[in-house]
């Protein structure tokens, strides 16, 4: 059945990999490269020439016929400009293929119309795109035949990060420095890179796209903004890792293929919570790569949805109701040689090094919980957060059984002197094997949760990039281990003094830590007593950036300056009120042009239905006329909310981009946004269906 795949053929067939560089670069070449991508060193021009020339060659061989600077700017989505390799004709008329060391390490994109946060004026419009050598270059293939790839950072004329992908390099490199600090004082002295590996599970919808099509709502702004919830939701759980539908499977298989071939670790998929939600999830990946690999999964997700007659949506919540769409991301520490921070083994108690670890990263999270939640915000999510199975918008870390025991025991006692185990998995049937369960459950509805040997961060939304998460998650562990290295480095006992730091930690710090149910009314309660930040709003969590706690963190470990997170918190505001502008205008447009009309269609049609029955003579319409009261009183009442929607959408220019601009979105168009919704959705339960003038909840998730 199908076509046979020869995966180990497939993947990374157009990904220029170290087999790749190896295979085609003269040795000394090959060894100066490697330099640069594992030690950092500085790349020469003579050797960046070399390694350009191979790559084009290697490029056009995969059919590539333009390179193009890839890089990731603050828009929220990747941005690329596409130069063909051809030289200037000769005099033959004839052109060359060439492409120079400096082209592949620096562009120049036109750069005045990407988001800078007042970083740069329209006139001062340089920004650089410079090669990330550590993430490698690929060719891919679309409509617009093949081009060479090449994943860039994207700096202002003053060296200012214009992108997400500069800080997260930059905070690579600190917590990279701190936790060798760490672990030279435990004695290793083999390791030479700690690197932070990342796993970002992707979860995303299908719908038909000719469906789609008639949504204005999902064309505008990736989620419907009007739906009433069909008599069949999500309550059954049956979607979830229910059987793959076909037409879903044949997406899903090009997906892969696609993932492979750009050496992507497409691994697990299944069917998600709600109809028509998948995941598909990577192996881990340096957190740059992952990064990387992200944009290019969801690049291609969206890519094959459309040659399969369906639209990939990867808004945070299409449809209210029904379960969003997160980005968990999983993130750990390892080392070049295969250690990981976080594996606790199976008597954490006894691993030290293990609770420093364990204990810093609960007082960075503690210290900058509103970094944290400030890394996942993004508009689409103050629609997510806090049910369906996303966490809500309070960090809080959820440490499981084991772990919280050990922590109760230093705290109480001053030390831990045992683990609780997993146990053996009772099914009491006996043809079934046994095995030992894990020592610790799983918790959905906390923010960042401890699974075995990592943290998944279930925050970020799936539209977003994991870049900033991980940026925070980085700088902020760096800054622990710092200030524990700083104490340890200088200690005369050291044994005393790191039981007494874990102590400290883990007792400062215990607020943070919450196993139980992240939803129940009460948690908000205690978060608030435990004097933990409550941030519902994207817009209550942009200021977090900008406190001089943050300036101070980010300014230390050179990650951020203050313009830069400046610069960062503005744009964060303009995004929120455009996309609230273009969703209140969309309500405005579909209510006016297609709902208001459909309802006086259908009201018309009942008013002429009673006075054709009552024609025929004394027969009963008081039904009809209930339901044309109902109608004509709904749609007076979606007539009044859109004017005054209208009227606030006027108002919005008057307020001064960014903060200002920001909160009179949430505070005033927002609500007037859902007292629009709820009439109109009360009309869709009523109006006959043929008369509604674009695809249900039902349509659209029940038959994608
Ligand atoms: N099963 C799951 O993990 C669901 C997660 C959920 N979709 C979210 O928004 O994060």
């Amino acid at each position: 059945m199908g076509d046979y795949v020869n995966v180990k053929e497939l993947f990374g067939c157009d990904v220029f990999n170290d087999s790749v560089m190896q295979e085609r670069l003269p040795k000394k070449v090959y060894k100066e490269l490697k330099k640069t991508i594992e030690e950092g060193k500085e790349l020469s021009m003579e050797i960046a020439d070399v390694v350009a020339h191979e790559m084009k060659e290697w490029a056009i061989e995969k059919g590539a016929t333009h390179y193009s600077h890839w890089f990731q700017p603050l828009t929220g989505v990747t941005a690329e400009k596409h130069d063909a390799f051809i030289t200037a004709p000769m005099e033959n008329g004839k052109v060359l293929q060439s492409f120079s060391g400096k082209e592949l390490i620096k562009g120049e994109p036109d750069a005045s119309s990407f988001p800078s946060g007042g970083l740069r004026a329209t006139f001062e419009a340089r920004g650089y795109t410079t090669w990330d050598c550590t993430s490698p270059a690929f060719v891919r293939h679309d409509a617009a035949g093949g081009t060479l790839c090449i994943p860039t950072a994207f700096c202002s004329y003053t060296g200012e990060a214009l992108d997400q992908k500069t800080p997260l390099l930059r905070s690579m490199e600190a917590i990279n420095t701190q936790a060798l600090r760490l672990l030279r004082l435990f004695g290793n002295t083999t390791s030479r890179r700690v690197t932070p590996s990342v796993g970002a599970e992707q979860e995303y919808f299908l719908v038909d796209k000719e469906k789609y099509m008639q949504r204005k709502d999902l064309v505008y702004t990736g989620r419907t903004l009007f739906g009433a919830m069909p008599p069949k939701g999500q309550e059954m759980d049956d979607h979830y890792f229910g059987t793959i539908r076909q037409r879903v499977s044949a997406y899903m298989k090009e997906v892969n293929e696609e993932c492979w071939k750009l050496g992507v670790t497409a691994k697990t998929q299944h069917n998600e919570v709600a109809p028509a939600q998948h995941e598909l999830a990577p192996i881990y990946a340096p957190v740059n790569i992952a990064a990387d690999h992200n944009q290019i999964m969801m690049r291609i997700l969206k890519k094959v949805a459309s040659r399969h007659g369906m639209r990939c949506l990867l808004h945070e919540k299409p449809f209210a109701g029904l379960n969003g769409s997160g980005k968990h991301n999983n993130w750990s520490l390892t080392t070049d040689d295969g250690i990981n921070l976080l594996e606790p083994g199976k008597t954490p108690h006894e691993n030290i090094q293990f609770l420093l670890v364990l204990t810093c990263i609960l007082k960075a999270v503690d210290k900058h919980a509103d970094l944290l939640r400030e890394s996942a915000a993004d508009v689409g999510n103050d629609q997510r957060l806090g049910g369906h199975e996303a966490p809500p918008a309070v960090i809080s870390v959820f440490l499981g059984e084991q772990l919280e025991d050990v922590l109760e025991q230093l705290i109480s006692t001053g030390t831990a002197t045992r683990s609780k185990t997993g146990e053996k998995l009772a099914t009491g049937v006996k043809t079934l094997p046994d095995f030992m369960k894990d020592a610790t459950d799983r918790n959905r509805t906390s923010p960042f949760a401890f699974t075995g040997n990592k943290f998944e961060f279930r925050m970020v939304g799936s539209k977003d990039s994991i870049s900033a998460c991980n940026v925070v998650l980085n700088t902020i562990t760096a800054e622990a281990f710092k200030e524990a290295c700083d104490i340890l480095e200088k200690a005369e006992d050291f044994d005393l003094a790191v039981h007494d730091l874990i102590k400290k930690y883990a007792t400062e710090h215990q607020r943070i830590v919450f196993n139980g149910n992240g939803y129940a009314p009460e948690w908000e309660k205690e978060a608030r007593r435990r004097g933990l930040p409550i941030l519902p709003s994207m817009v209550d969590a942009i200021p977090a950036l900008t406190t001089d706690k943050a300036v101070e963190l980010f300014g230390e470990f050179g990650v951020f300056t203050k313009t830069e997170l400046e610069s960062r918190a503005e744009i964060q505001y303009e995004i929120y009120a455009k996309a609230i502008n273009i969703e209140a205008k969309t309500m405005i447009d579909m209510a006016t042009k297609q709902i208001i009309p459909a309802v006086i269609k259908y009201t018309t049609v009942l008013a002429e239905s009673i006075n054709q029955v009552k024609a025929v003579g004394p027969i009963d319409v008081s039904v009809q006329m209930d339901l044309l009261k109902k109608a004509s009183k709904l749609l007076k009442e979606v007539n009044s909310a859109m004017n005054k929607l209208s009227k606030l959408v006027d108002q919005v220019e008057a307020h001064p981009e960014g903060r200002e601009r920001a909160v009179f979105c949430r505070e005033k168009l927002v609500p007037a946004m859902e007292k629009l919704r709820q009439p109109v959705d009360e009309l869709e339960m009523l109006v006959d269906k043929e008369m509604w003038p674009m695809p249900s909840y039902g349509d659209l998730v029940f038959e994608p």
